[in-house]
């Protein structure tokens, strides 16, 4: 081994390395980005390119799976993926201004999933609730959006299914984040009569809640960190919410890890004005119908569809539609790719059995295989 000045020289060498390796790739990326332009121009119109979308989740997936093949250490892939998030994050900021509307205020779970999935070098534009961050995105205020999309303990968010029923965005991505669940507050467990978190919040805590504030109200608001900042100005009031919210809205940390169920996962979906049209072999959509309630059987029939052309069923969901009473919306989560070969039957066999059809987005499976079982 040599010795320390040698061996910090050796690490002043590799960075310069590193340093011009980064921009070489950076100047690649820029050019990906000129040539995308000038093709969506070509192909669509001048308006086409401007809205260009630069966030490829298809190739990034392809990527970090490529860095995992090839990484034998000694850096863990954890890191690696880390450094590579950023590297991505700097050359999407390269190729176009990103913005990512998320629900806010700063904190929340939602936060953390932009961090997760955009990293530092795109804007971050904070929402009051959910419905907002799809307005964002609509207006063409955000690039992209993130939105909670269900619990694996507390289920679905129902607030993002439906706004779906009505929106126009698409469905991009998705991504996983573990949620612990803490309880903050200025007061002591023994004092506290009021409870603020978002509904879902609440619910992944509720068994906590019933066993050690069983006294306790509990408040619904529109996102956890928004509960925290309420806890933060009254005495006996506390906040169910991330961990960060204690530094971010100066609360004590009286409870950690209050969710039930295991491995509590909050999955949540990156959307934007149009899905992304490379398939990668490991993908899902997102379908939203009505069914014809005229025709006895016709959500079985619908669902048979599914299984004559062999896509697996991942997740249903239905949400009344809001036209009339009893009148449902229904949610499917299949394999396959809106551009590839069966999806497209699907939906024209679907139409026979409902009286509307959409796919609201096509995007990678991102489940890890462990997470599947
Ligand atoms: O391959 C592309 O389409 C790129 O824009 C390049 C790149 C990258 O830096 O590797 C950048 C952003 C995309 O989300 C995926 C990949």
């Amino acid at each position: 081994m040599s010795d320390l000045p040698t061996l910090r020289k050796k690490i002043d060498s590799l960075d310069t390395t590193l340093v011009n390796l980064l921009n070489e790739r950076a100047r690649v990326s820029l050019d990906i980005g000129t040539t995308k332009r000038l093709d969506e121009e070509a192909k669509n119109g001048e308006k086409a390119a401007e809205d260009l979308h630069v966030y490829m989740p298809g190739r990034e997936k392809q990527i970090y799976e490529k860095l995992e093949r090839m990484n034998h250490g000694p850096l863990k892939h954890e890191s690696l993926n880390a450094i590579f998030r950023e590297i991505m994050s700097a050359s999407i900021a390269l190729q176009k201004d990103v913005s990512v509307a998320y629900l806010g205020p700063p904190g929340t779970f939602s936060h953390q999933a932009v961090y997760r999935r955009f990293g530092d070098s795109v804007v971050y534009v904070p929402q009051k609730q959910i419905t907002d961050v799809f307005e964002a995105v609509e207006k063409g205020r955000a690039t992209y959006g993130i939105v909670p999309y269900e619990n694996s303990t507390f289920g679905s968010v129902v607030e993002t299914l439906d706004y779906f029923i009505k929106s126009t965005v698409k469905v991009r991505a998705e991504t996983y984040l573990t949620v612990h669940q803490c309880l903050l507050s200025n007061s002591p467990l023994d004092k506290i009569s009021k409870v603020y978190s978002h509904p879902q919040g609440l619910g992944q805590s509720q068994e906590w809640l019933s066993a050690h504030l069983p006294e306790a109200r509990r408040i619904a608001v529109k996102s956890t960190a928004q509960a925290a900042e309420m806890a933060a100005l009254e005495t006996g009031a506390a906040a169910i919410c991330s961990e960060i919210c204690s530094e971010l809205y100066g609360l004590d940390i009286v409870a950690r890890d209050i969710e039930h169920g295991v491995a509590n996962t909050t999955r949540f979906l990156i959307i934007g004005s149009s899905s992304d049209d490379q398939a990668t072999g490991n993908d899902h959509s997102l379908l939203r119908f009505t069914v014809d309630h005229r025709q006895p059987g016709a959500l079985c029939d619908g669902l048979k569809v599914f299984k004559d052309y062999g896509l697996n069923l991942f997740k249903i969901d239905s949400r009344p539609s809001g036209l009339r009473p009893w009148h449902y919306v229904f949610f499917i989560e299949c394999s396959g790719h809106a551009s590839g070969d069966k999806l497209p039957s699907v939906v024209k066999d679907l139409n026979q059995y409902c009286l509307d059809v959409e796919i609201l987005g096509s995007f990678p499976n991102e489940r890890t295989a462990s997470e599947t079982c």
